[in-house]
Protein backbone atom coordinates (compact mmCIF):
# COMPACT_ATOMS: atom_id res chain seq x y z
CA UNK A 1 0.00 0.00 0.00
CA UNK A 2 1.20 3.15 -1.03
CA UNK A 3 2.16 6.26 1.72
CA UNK A 4 0.54 9.01 2.12
CA UNK A 5 2.54 12.21 2.14
CA UNK A 6 -0.27 15.07 1.78
CA UNK A 7 -3.70 15.08 2.21
CA UNK A 8 -6.48 17.97 1.12
CA UNK A 9 -9.69 17.85 2.88
CA UNK A 10 -12.31 19.96 1.34
CA UNK A 11 -10.20 23.05 1.24
CA UNK A 12 -12.29 25.95 0.00
CA UNK A 13 -10.84 29.54 -0.13
CA UNK A 14 -12.85 32.84 -0.99
CA UNK A 15 -10.87 36.99 -1.72
CA UNK A 16 -13.95 38.86 -0.68
CA UNK A 17 -16.62 37.80 -2.68
CA UNK A 18 -14.86 35.79 -5.18
CA UNK A 19 -14.89 32.11 -4.51
CA UNK A 20 -12.02 30.47 -6.02
CA UNK A 21 -11.33 27.16 -4.66
CA UNK A 22 -14.11 24.92 -3.52
CA UNK A 23 -14.26 21.67 -1.67
CA UNK A 24 -11.08 20.40 -3.03
CA UNK A 25 -9.93 16.86 -1.93
CA UNK A 26 -6.98 14.74 -3.02
CA UNK A 27 -3.54 12.67 -1.62
CA UNK A 28 -0.79 12.70 -2.30
CA UNK A 29 1.75 9.48 -2.24
CA UNK A 30 5.65 9.51 -0.79
CA UNK A 31 7.80 10.32 -3.68
CA UNK A 32 4.85 10.50 -6.12
CA UNK A 33 4.87 13.29 -8.64
CA UNK A 34 1.04 14.88 -9.12
CA UNK A 35 -0.14 17.19 -12.27
CA UNK A 36 -1.82 20.29 -11.50
CA UNK A 37 -3.26 21.77 -14.61
CA UNK A 38 -6.38 24.23 -15.24
CA UNK A 39 -6.69 27.70 -17.21
CA UNK A 40 -5.49 30.67 -16.17
CA UNK A 41 -7.09 31.60 -12.56
CA UNK A 42 -8.50 28.29 -11.61
CA UNK A 43 -6.72 28.40 -8.45
CA UNK A 44 -3.41 26.55 -9.28
CA UNK A 45 -1.97 29.04 -7.64
CA UNK A 46 -3.80 29.66 -4.77
CA UNK A 47 -4.13 25.83 -3.14
CA UNK A 48 -0.26 25.74 -3.24
CA UNK A 49 -0.28 28.93 -1.28
CA UNK A 50 -2.52 27.43 1.01
CA UNK A 51 -0.02 24.72 1.25
CA UNK A 52 2.87 26.62 1.82
CA UNK A 53 1.83 28.94 4.41
CA UNK A 54 2.54 32.17 2.38
CA UNK A 55 1.06 35.26 3.86
CA UNK A 56 -1.67 36.25 1.39
CA UNK A 57 -3.57 33.43 2.03
CA UNK A 58 -4.08 34.20 6.36
CA UNK A 59 -4.42 38.07 5.40
CA UNK A 60 -7.58 37.40 2.84
CA UNK A 61 -9.49 35.52 5.99
CA UNK A 62 -7.64 31.91 5.78
CA UNK A 63 -9.09 28.94 3.98
CA UNK A 64 -11.84 26.30 4.53
CA UNK A 65 -11.08 22.62 5.14
CA UNK A 66 -8.13 21.07 6.28
CA UNK A 67 -4.50 19.79 4.88
CA UNK A 68 -2.83 16.98 6.34
CA UNK A 69 0.98 16.39 6.46
CA UNK A 70 2.26 12.43 7.36
CA UNK A 71 -1.42 12.47 8.96
CA UNK A 72 -1.15 15.69 10.91
CA UNK A 73 -3.38 18.67 10.17
CA UNK A 74 -0.79 21.14 9.32
CA UNK A 75 -1.27 25.14 9.84
CA UNK A 76 1.99 27.09 8.73
CA UNK A 77 2.01 30.51 9.52
CA UNK A 78 4.51 31.63 7.27
CA UNK A 79 6.67 29.85 4.31
CA UNK A 80 9.45 29.14 7.19
CA UNK A 81 7.13 26.64 8.89
CA UNK A 82 6.44 25.10 5.85
CA UNK A 83 10.42 24.79 5.00
CA UNK A 84 11.30 23.62 8.86
CA UNK A 85 8.26 21.30 8.12
CA UNK A 86 10.16 19.60 4.87
CA UNK A 87 7.61 21.71 2.33
CA UNK A 88 9.44 23.85 -0.35
CA UNK A 89 8.06 25.71 -3.21
CA UNK A 90 9.59 27.10 -6.53
CA UNK A 91 7.34 30.15 -7.04
CA UNK A 92 6.60 31.99 -10.83
CA UNK A 93 8.64 34.71 -9.74
CA UNK A 94 12.46 34.47 -8.93
CA UNK A 95 13.93 35.12 -5.48
CA UNK A 96 17.27 35.00 -6.16
CA UNK A 97 19.55 37.58 -4.79
CA UNK A 98 21.50 39.12 -7.65
CA UNK A 99 24.67 40.22 -6.45
CA UNK A 100 25.39 36.57 -4.62
CA UNK A 101 26.92 33.78 -6.65
CA UNK A 102 25.03 30.33 -7.69
CA UNK A 103 26.68 29.06 -4.48
CA UNK A 104 25.82 31.42 -2.26
CA UNK A 105 22.22 31.53 -3.17
CA UNK A 106 21.68 27.80 -3.52
CA UNK A 107 22.98 27.68 0.37
CA UNK A 108 22.04 30.67 1.50
CA UNK A 109 20.23 30.45 5.28
CA UNK A 110 21.04 26.34 5.31
CA UNK A 111 24.33 26.20 7.46
CA UNK A 112 22.53 23.14 8.76
CA UNK A 113 22.66 20.59 6.14
CA UNK A 114 23.17 17.33 7.33
CA UNK A 115 20.54 14.46 5.87
CA UNK A 116 19.81 16.46 3.01
CA UNK A 117 19.07 15.02 -0.26
CA UNK A 118 22.54 15.87 -1.86
CA UNK A 119 24.03 13.13 1.33
CA UNK A 120 21.30 11.16 0.44
CA UNK A 121 22.37 10.96 -3.35
CA UNK A 122 26.11 11.26 -2.79
CA UNK A 123 27.03 9.62 1.01
CA UNK A 124 27.33 11.14 4.05
CA UNK A 125 30.48 13.28 3.54
CA UNK A 126 28.26 16.21 2.28
CA UNK A 127 26.24 16.12 5.42
CA UNK A 128 28.29 18.69 7.07
CA UNK A 129 28.52 21.60 5.36
CA UNK A 130 31.47 24.41 6.19
CA UNK A 131 32.04 27.57 3.82
CA UNK A 132 34.34 25.83 1.51
CA UNK A 133 31.74 23.36 1.20
CA UNK A 134 29.13 25.54 0.00
CA UNK A 135 30.76 25.43 -3.46
CA UNK A 136 30.66 21.62 -3.41
CA UNK A 137 27.28 21.29 -2.06
CA UNK A 138 25.91 23.58 -4.56
CA UNK A 139 27.44 22.15 -7.53
CA UNK A 140 26.66 18.99 -6.37
CA UNK A 141 23.12 20.26 -6.44
CA UNK A 142 22.75 21.30 -9.52
CA UNK A 143 24.42 17.97 -10.66
CA UNK A 144 21.72 16.02 -9.46
CA UNK A 145 19.59 18.03 -11.80
CA UNK A 146 21.87 17.46 -14.24
CA UNK A 147 23.00 20.81 -15.71
CA UNK A 148 26.25 22.43 -16.00
CA UNK A 149 26.13 25.51 -13.86
CA UNK A 150 29.51 27.23 -12.29
CA UNK A 151 28.20 28.03 -9.18
CA UNK A 152 31.41 30.51 -8.67
CA UNK A 153 29.16 32.61 -10.96
CA UNK A 154 27.05 35.45 -10.14
CA UNK A 155 23.10 34.97 -10.78
CA UNK A 156 22.44 38.72 -12.08
CA UNK A 157 24.69 37.34 -15.20
CA UNK A 158 22.74 34.31 -16.02
CA UNK A 159 20.15 33.62 -18.59
CA UNK A 160 16.69 32.94 -17.10
CA UNK A 161 16.60 28.96 -17.42
CA UNK A 162 19.64 29.11 -15.11
CA UNK A 163 17.92 30.77 -12.64
CA UNK A 164 15.01 28.58 -12.78
CA UNK A 165 17.92 25.67 -11.86
CA UNK A 166 19.46 27.77 -9.17
CA UNK A 167 15.87 27.72 -7.42
CA UNK A 168 15.17 24.06 -7.81
CA UNK A 169 18.74 23.58 -6.58
CA UNK A 170 17.76 25.05 -3.57
CA UNK A 171 14.96 23.41 -2.35
CA UNK A 172 16.55 19.88 -3.13
CA UNK A 173 19.46 21.37 -0.76
CA UNK A 174 17.23 22.02 2.18
CA UNK A 175 17.51 19.53 5.22
CA UNK A 176 15.01 16.88 5.04
CA UNK A 177 12.97 18.40 2.36
CA UNK A 178 9.68 15.65 1.61
CA UNK A 179 7.44 17.90 -0.88
CA UNK A 180 8.34 20.38 -3.28
CA UNK A 181 5.47 22.47 -4.59
CA UNK A 182 6.55 23.94 -8.36
CA UNK A 183 4.59 26.48 -9.84
CA UNK A 184 5.60 26.31 -13.65
CA UNK A 185 9.17 25.86 -13.69
CA UNK A 186 9.69 25.06 -17.13
CA UNK A 187 7.59 28.00 -18.24
CA UNK A 188 10.99 29.69 -18.43
CA UNK A 189 13.05 27.06 -19.83
CA UNK A 190 13.72 25.99 -23.67
CA UNK A 191 12.44 22.45 -24.72
CA UNK A 192 16.08 20.97 -23.74
CA UNK A 193 15.80 22.37 -20.40
CA UNK A 194 12.56 21.26 -19.67
CA UNK A 195 13.40 17.84 -20.52
CA UNK A 196 16.58 17.92 -18.12
CA UNK A 197 14.09 18.90 -15.51
CA UNK A 198 11.95 16.07 -16.33
CA UNK A 199 14.84 13.75 -15.63
CA UNK A 200 15.90 15.55 -12.86
CA UNK A 201 11.77 15.46 -10.93
CA UNK A 202 11.94 11.59 -12.11
CA UNK A 203 15.22 10.97 -9.88
CA UNK A 204 13.72 13.18 -7.13
CA UNK A 205 10.78 11.29 -6.92
CA UNK A 206 13.19 8.21 -6.92
CA UNK A 207 14.42 9.51 -3.32
CA UNK A 208 11.10 9.65 -1.76
CA UNK A 209 10.51 13.08 -2.64
CA UNK A 210 6.81 14.13 -3.66
CA UNK A 211 6.85 16.84 -6.34
CA UNK A 212 3.33 18.77 -7.16
CA UNK A 213 3.62 20.13 -10.39
CA UNK A 214 2.00 23.34 -12.41
CA UNK A 215 2.59 23.60 -15.98
CA UNK A 216 0.80 24.55 -19.06
CA UNK A 217 2.92 22.48 -20.73
CA UNK A 218 0.25 19.22 -21.09
CA UNK A 219 2.45 16.81 -22.62
CA UNK A 220 5.75 16.85 -20.13
CA UNK A 221 2.67 16.94 -17.34
CA UNK A 222 1.71 13.59 -19.07
CA UNK A 223 5.35 12.42 -18.99
CA UNK A 224 6.39 13.18 -15.64
CA UNK A 225 3.23 13.23 -13.17
CA UNK A 226 2.11 9.85 -11.83
CA UNK A 227 -1.09 11.29 -11.30
CA UNK A 228 -2.88 14.83 -12.73
CA UNK A 229 -5.69 17.19 -11.19
CA UNK A 230 -7.17 19.48 -13.33
CA UNK A 231 -9.05 22.17 -11.99
CA UNK A 232 -11.65 24.40 -13.51
CA UNK A 233 -13.42 27.41 -11.17
CA UNK A 234 -11.63 26.14 -8.37
CA UNK A 235 -13.16 22.87 -8.65
CA UNK A 236 -11.34 19.80 -8.85
CA UNK A 237 -13.00 18.20 -12.37
CA UNK A 238 -10.61 15.35 -12.49
CA UNK A 239 -7.77 13.23 -10.63
CA UNK A 240 -6.66 10.14 -12.28
CA UNK A 241 -3.64 8.36 -13.02
CA UNK A 242 -1.79 9.91 -16.15
CA UNK A 243 -1.51 6.50 -18.19
CA UNK A 244 -5.79 6.82 -18.16
CA UNK A 245 -5.95 10.69 -19.77
CA UNK A 246 -4.27 12.37 -23.25
CA UNK A 247 -3.77 16.09 -24.22
CA UNK A 248 -7.09 16.14 -25.85
CA UNK A 249 -8.76 14.67 -22.91
CA UNK A 250 -7.10 17.18 -20.25
CA UNK A 251 -7.64 20.28 -22.61
CA UNK A 252 -11.44 19.10 -22.75
CA UNK A 253 -11.62 19.00 -19.31
CA UNK A 254 -10.16 22.24 -18.39
CA UNK A 255 -11.93 24.68 -20.45
CA UNK A 256 -15.09 22.40 -20.06
CA UNK A 257 -15.95 22.46 -23.94
CA UNK A 258 -16.12 19.59 -26.16
CA UNK A 259 -15.66 20.24 -29.21
CA UNK A 260 -11.62 20.31 -29.29
CA UNK A 261 -11.65 23.36 -30.53
CA UNK A 262 -8.41 24.73 -28.43
CA UNK A 263 -6.03 22.55 -29.94
CA UNK A 264 -6.88 24.00 -33.63
CA UNK A 265 -3.96 26.10 -34.86
CA UNK A 266 -4.88 29.75 -35.43
CA UNK A 267 -4.34 29.61 -39.66
CA UNK A 268 -3.99 33.40 -40.90
CA UNK A 269 -5.51 34.97 -43.65
CA UNK A 270 -2.50 36.01 -45.31
CA UNK A 271 -2.83 39.81 -46.49
CA UNK A 272 -1.51 41.09 -49.46
CA UNK A 273 2.91 42.78 -48.66
CA UNK A 274 3.97 45.38 -50.87
CA UNK A 275 7.67 43.88 -50.09
CA UNK A 276 9.24 47.48 -51.12
CA UNK A 277 7.47 49.22 -48.01
CA UNK A 278 10.20 48.90 -45.43
CA UNK A 279 8.79 49.71 -42.18
CA UNK A 280 11.77 48.80 -40.26
CA UNK A 281 15.71 48.50 -41.35
CA UNK A 282 17.86 47.40 -38.65
CA UNK A 283 21.46 47.23 -39.69
CA UNK A 284 24.33 45.60 -37.72
CA UNK A 285 22.51 45.48 -34.38
CA UNK A 286 24.69 44.28 -31.45
CA UNK A 287 22.99 43.91 -27.35
CA UNK A 288 24.75 43.71 -24.72
CA UNK A 289 22.32 41.30 -22.68
CA UNK A 290 23.54 38.75 -20.21
CA UNK A 291 22.67 34.90 -21.46
CA UNK A 292 22.16 36.43 -25.21
CA UNK A 293 24.49 37.24 -27.98
CA UNK A 294 23.17 39.73 -30.68
CA UNK A 295 26.13 40.18 -32.53
CA UNK A 296 25.07 41.40 -35.63
CA UNK A 297 21.67 41.41 -36.59
CA UNK A 298 20.28 43.14 -39.79
CA UNK A 299 16.83 42.17 -41.31
CA UNK A 300 14.03 44.39 -43.46
CA UNK A 301 10.86 44.60 -41.95
CA UNK A 302 8.27 44.91 -44.41
CA UNK A 303 5.39 47.66 -43.52
CA UNK A 304 1.63 45.21 -42.11
CA UNK A 305 4.01 41.69 -42.10
CA UNK A 306 3.92 39.66 -38.91
CA UNK A 307 7.54 38.90 -38.69
CA UNK A 308 8.54 35.90 -36.26
CA UNK A 309 11.94 35.03 -35.08
CA UNK A 310 12.65 31.90 -33.62
CA UNK A 311 16.04 30.59 -31.92
CA UNK A 312 17.27 28.57 -29.21
CA UNK A 313 17.65 30.33 -25.84
CA UNK A 314 20.65 32.49 -25.60
CA UNK A 315 21.16 32.88 -29.44
CA UNK A 316 19.58 36.40 -29.17
CA UNK A 317 16.36 36.51 -30.41
CA UNK A 318 15.40 37.63 -26.87
CA UNK A 319 18.12 40.44 -26.77
CA UNK A 320 16.72 42.60 -29.90
CA UNK A 321 13.66 44.10 -28.68
CA UNK A 322 15.30 44.53 -25.06
CA UNK A 323 18.34 46.75 -26.72
CA UNK A 324 16.30 48.09 -28.97
CA UNK A 325 14.25 49.37 -26.27
CA UNK A 326 16.74 49.78 -23.84
CA UNK A 327 16.97 47.44 -21.83
CA UNK A 328 19.98 47.02 -22.35
CA UNK A 329 23.09 48.69 -24.36
CA UNK A 330 22.65 48.32 -27.98
CA UNK A 331 24.41 49.31 -30.66
CA UNK A 332 24.44 49.24 -34.29
CA UNK A 333 21.14 51.08 -37.08
CA UNK A 334 17.79 51.13 -37.06
CA UNK A 335 15.69 52.99 -39.12
CA UNK A 336 11.94 53.58 -38.56
CA UNK A 337 9.64 54.67 -41.54
CA UNK A 338 12.92 56.47 -43.05
CA UNK A 339 14.11 58.11 -39.96
CA UNK A 340 16.70 56.67 -37.66
CA UNK A 341 15.59 55.64 -34.20
CA UNK A 342 17.62 56.66 -31.17
CA UNK A 343 18.70 52.98 -29.57
CA UNK A 344 17.75 52.56 -26.68
CA UNK A 345 16.19 55.83 -25.93
CA UNK A 346 12.93 54.17 -24.92
CA UNK A 347 10.42 57.16 -24.69
CA UNK A 348 11.39 58.72 -27.98
CA UNK A 349 11.06 55.14 -29.90
CA UNK A 350 7.16 54.84 -27.71
CA UNK A 351 7.01 58.07 -29.00
CA UNK A 352 7.36 57.06 -32.86
CA UNK A 353 4.67 54.59 -32.04
CA UNK A 354 6.96 51.39 -31.64
CA UNK A 355 5.55 49.40 -28.21
CA UNK A 356 7.03 46.35 -26.63
CA UNK A 357 5.68 43.14 -24.51
CA UNK A 358 8.56 42.40 -22.70
CA UNK A 359 9.21 38.27 -22.06
CA UNK A 360 9.24 39.44 -18.50
CA UNK A 361 6.02 40.13 -17.58
CA UNK A 362 6.70 41.17 -13.91
CA UNK A 363 9.60 42.70 -14.09
CA UNK A 364 8.97 45.09 -16.32
CA UNK A 365 5.16 44.67 -17.14
CA UNK A 366 2.66 46.12 -14.72
CA UNK A 367 2.16 48.55 -11.75
CA UNK A 368 0.99 45.60 -9.18
CA UNK A 369 -0.48 47.76 -6.68
CA UNK A 370 -2.67 49.85 -9.32
CA UNK A 371 -5.91 48.50 -10.90
CA UNK A 372 -6.38 47.10 -13.86
CA UNK A 373 -7.38 49.59 -16.18
CA UNK A 374 -4.77 51.91 -14.60
CA UNK A 375 -2.42 49.85 -16.37
CA UNK A 376 -3.91 48.83 -19.53
CA UNK A 377 -3.71 52.99 -19.92
CA UNK A 378 -0.99 54.05 -18.08
CA UNK A 379 1.58 54.34 -21.13
CA UNK A 380 -0.56 55.80 -23.64
CA UNK A 381 -1.46 58.21 -20.96
CA UNK A 382 2.30 59.09 -20.35
CA UNK A 383 3.33 59.03 -23.83
CA UNK A 384 0.95 59.79 -25.60
CA UNK A 385 -1.67 62.12 -24.26
CA UNK A 386 -4.16 59.74 -24.47
CA UNK A 387 -7.17 58.68 -22.06
CA UNK A 388 -7.14 62.88 -21.04
CA UNK A 389 -9.78 65.48 -21.09
CA UNK A 390 -9.46 69.12 -20.60
CA UNK A 391 -11.27 71.07 -18.38
CA UNK A 392 -10.59 74.58 -17.92
CA UNK A 393 -7.24 73.99 -19.79
CA UNK A 394 -6.24 71.69 -17.19
CA UNK A 395 -5.96 68.39 -18.14
CA UNK A 396 -7.75 65.63 -16.27
CA UNK A 397 -7.69 61.61 -16.30
CA UNK A 398 -11.01 60.90 -18.04
CA UNK A 399 -11.37 57.44 -16.18
CA UNK A 400 -14.50 56.02 -17.55
CA UNK A 401 -12.63 56.42 -20.96
CA UNK A 402 -9.93 54.14 -19.13
CA UNK A 403 -12.92 51.72 -17.50
CA UNK A 404 -14.43 51.37 -20.66
CA UNK A 405 -10.96 50.57 -22.93
CA UNK A 406 -9.89 48.25 -20.35
CA UNK A 407 -13.48 46.81 -20.00
CA UNK A 408 -12.82 45.89 -24.01
CA UNK A 409 -9.49 44.36 -23.44
CA UNK A 410 -10.92 42.31 -20.58
CA UNK A 411 -13.46 40.63 -23.01
CA UNK A 412 -11.21 40.56 -26.25
CA UNK A 413 -8.57 38.87 -24.58
CA UNK A 414 -10.83 37.14 -21.55
CA UNK A 415 -8.80 38.48 -18.55
CA UNK A 416 -10.39 36.35 -15.73
CA UNK A 417 -11.03 39.20 -12.86
CA UNK A 418 -13.56 41.11 -10.98
CA UNK A 419 -13.40 43.51 -13.14
CA UNK A 420 -10.94 46.56 -14.06
CA UNK A 421 -10.68 48.46 -10.52
CA UNK A 422 -9.29 45.08 -9.69
CA UNK A 423 -5.29 45.19 -8.63
CA UNK A 424 -3.32 43.76 -10.83
CA UNK A 425 -1.33 42.00 -7.99
CA UNK A 426 -4.07 40.36 -7.34
CA UNK A 427 -4.21 38.96 -10.84
CA UNK A 428 -3.54 34.90 -11.88
CA UNK A 429 0.44 34.93 -13.45
CA UNK A 430 -1.46 34.49 -16.97
CA UNK A 431 -3.83 37.57 -16.48
CA UNK A 432 -1.35 39.82 -15.87
CA UNK A 433 0.33 38.87 -19.33
CA UNK A 434 -2.48 39.26 -20.81
CA UNK A 435 -2.77 42.87 -18.91
CA UNK A 436 0.63 43.74 -20.56
CA UNK A 437 -0.60 43.06 -24.42
CA UNK A 438 -3.65 45.11 -23.26
CA UNK A 439 -1.60 47.83 -22.36
CA UNK A 440 0.26 47.95 -25.86
CA UNK A 441 -2.81 47.32 -27.53
CA UNK A 442 -4.24 50.68 -26.16
CA UNK A 443 -0.98 52.82 -27.32
CA UNK A 444 -2.31 51.31 -30.71
CA UNK A 445 1.45 50.97 -32.18
CA UNK A 446 2.23 51.14 -35.61
CA UNK A 447 5.03 48.60 -34.73
CA UNK A 448 4.63 45.89 -31.69
CA UNK A 449 7.26 43.93 -30.45
CA UNK A 450 6.55 41.11 -28.48
CA UNK A 451 8.67 38.81 -26.80
CA UNK A 452 7.23 35.15 -25.59
CA UNK A 453 3.69 36.46 -25.79
CA UNK A 454 1.98 32.97 -24.22
CA UNK A 455 4.13 32.26 -22.19
CA UNK A 456 2.59 30.90 -18.58
CA UNK A 457 -0.78 31.27 -20.99
CA UNK A 458 -3.12 28.39 -20.84
CA UNK A 459 -3.95 26.41 -23.52
CA UNK A 460 -7.60 27.98 -24.46
CA UNK A 461 -6.29 31.11 -24.17
CA UNK A 462 -3.33 30.96 -26.30
CA UNK A 463 -5.40 30.96 -29.25
CA UNK A 464 -7.15 34.05 -27.81
CA UNK A 465 -3.97 36.12 -27.20
CA UNK A 466 -3.12 34.73 -30.99
CA UNK A 467 -5.99 35.68 -32.37
CA UNK A 468 -5.92 39.15 -30.22
CA UNK A 469 -2.20 39.78 -32.36
CA UNK A 470 -3.44 38.69 -35.64
CA UNK A 471 -6.45 40.95 -35.42
CA UNK A 472 -4.37 44.67 -34.48
CA UNK A 473 -2.55 42.87 -37.49
CA UNK A 474 -5.39 42.79 -39.83
CA UNK A 475 -7.54 45.17 -38.47
CA UNK A 476 -5.17 47.95 -37.49
CA UNK A 477 -2.44 47.16 -39.70
CA UNK A 478 0.07 46.72 -36.82
CA UNK A 479 3.23 45.54 -38.20
CA UNK A 480 4.53 42.70 -35.28
CA UNK A 481 7.75 41.56 -34.49
CA UNK A 482 6.90 38.25 -32.67
CA UNK A 483 9.64 36.54 -30.86
CA UNK A 484 8.89 32.69 -29.58
CA UNK A 485 10.47 29.68 -28.08
CA UNK A 486 7.50 28.34 -29.59
CA UNK A 487 7.67 27.38 -33.28
CA UNK A 488 4.30 25.82 -33.37
CA UNK A 489 3.01 29.36 -32.79
CA UNK A 490 5.17 31.35 -34.87
CA UNK A 491 4.24 29.06 -37.85
CA UNK A 492 0.66 29.60 -37.06
CA UNK A 493 0.36 33.37 -37.63
CA UNK A 494 3.81 35.14 -39.27
CA UNK A 495 4.40 35.77 -43.30
CA UNK A 496 8.06 35.01 -42.56
CA UNK A 497 10.25 33.21 -39.45
CA UNK A 498 13.86 34.21 -39.14
CA UNK A 499 15.94 32.42 -37.59
CA UNK A 500 18.93 33.94 -35.02
CA UNK A 501 21.64 31.54 -34.41
CA UNK A 502 25.02 32.18 -32.44
CA UNK A 503 23.58 36.31 -32.43
CA UNK A 504 23.29 36.41 -36.29
CA UNK A 505 20.48 35.42 -38.67
CA UNK A 506 21.30 32.18 -40.00
CA UNK A 507 17.88 32.48 -42.68
CA UNK A 508 14.67 33.46 -42.96
CA UNK A 509 12.21 31.07 -43.76
CA UNK A 510 8.31 31.26 -45.00
CA UNK A 511 6.08 29.22 -42.78
CA UNK A 512 5.14 26.36 -44.25
CA UNK A 513 8.61 24.99 -44.39
CA UNK A 514 8.82 21.82 -42.37
CA UNK A 515 10.14 22.24 -38.69
CA UNK A 516 12.73 20.28 -39.64
CA UNK A 517 14.24 22.85 -41.58
CA UNK A 518 13.62 25.13 -39.10
CA UNK A 519 15.71 22.88 -36.54
CA UNK A 520 18.14 22.51 -39.02
CA UNK A 521 19.12 26.84 -39.12
CA UNK A 522 18.70 26.67 -35.26
CA UNK A 523 21.15 24.30 -34.96
CA UNK A 524 23.45 26.44 -36.92
CA UNK A 525 23.54 24.24 -40.37
CA UNK A 526 22.64 25.72 -43.45
CA UNK A 527 20.17 24.90 -45.34
CA UNK A 528 19.01 25.12 -49.03
CA UNK A 529 16.59 27.64 -50.30
CA UNK A 530 16.10 29.59 -47.01
CA UNK A 531 15.24 33.40 -48.73
CA UNK A 532 17.67 35.92 -47.11
N1 LIG B 1 -4.51 38.20 -3.39
C1 LIG B 1 -5.62 38.04 -4.14
N2 LIG B 1 -6.68 38.87 -3.97
C2 LIG B 1 -7.80 38.71 -4.72
N3 LIG B 1 -7.96 37.75 -5.66
C3 LIG B 1 -6.94 36.92 -5.87
C4 LIG B 1 -5.71 37.01 -5.13
N4 LIG B 1 -4.88 36.03 -5.56
C5 LIG B 1 -5.56 35.35 -6.53
N5 LIG B 1 -6.80 35.87 -6.71
C6 LIG B 1 -7.82 35.39 -7.67
O1 LIG B 1 -7.95 34.00 -7.51
C7 LIG B 1 -8.20 33.38 -8.78
C8 LIG B 1 -7.25 32.21 -8.93
O2 LIG B 1 -5.91 32.70 -9.14
P1 LIG B 1 -4.63 31.76 -9.18
O3 LIG B 1 -3.42 32.63 -9.18
O4 LIG B 1 -4.75 30.72 -8.13
O5 LIG B 1 -4.83 31.09 -10.63
P2 LIG B 1 -3.89 30.06 -11.42
O6 LIG B 1 -4.74 28.85 -11.69
O7 LIG B 1 -2.62 29.85 -10.69
O8 LIG B 1 -3.64 30.84 -12.81
P3 LIG B 1 -2.32 30.99 -13.79
O9 LIG B 1 -2.29 29.75 -14.62
O10 LIG B 1 -2.68 32.19 -14.63
O11 LIG B 1 -1.12 31.20 -12.92
C9 LIG B 1 -8.05 34.45 -9.84
O12 LIG B 1 -9.33 34.85 -10.27
C10 LIG B 1 -7.35 35.59 -9.11
O13 LIG B 1 -7.75 36.83 -9.63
Amino acid sequence: MEEVLLQAKNVGKSFGENTVLRDVNFELGKGKILGLVGENGAGKSTLMNIIFGMGVIADTGGYDGEILLDGKKIDFKNPIDALNAGVGMVHQEFNLIPGFTVAENITLNMEETSGSVVSKVLGSKYAIIDEKANLTISGNSLDTLGVDINPQEYVSEMPVGHKQFIEIAREITRKDVKLIIMDEPTAVLTETEADILIEALKKLASIGISIIFISHRLREILTVCDDIIVLRDGLVVENKPSKELNIDEIARLMVGRGDGENEKVVQKDRKALDENNIIMDIENLWVDMPGEQVVDVSAKIVAGEIFGIAGLAGQGKLGIPNGILGTYPVGGKVKFKGEDLKLGDTLSILKRRVAFVSEDRRGVGLLLEEPIYWNVAFNAMQVQDKFLKKIMGIKFRDEAKMKEVADEYIETLAIKTTGSGEKAQNLSGGNQQKVCLAKAFAMEPELLFVSEPTRGIDIGAKELVLDALKKTNIEDDTTIIMISSELEELRSICDRIAVICEGKIAGILSPDNSPEKFALLMSGESIEGGDN
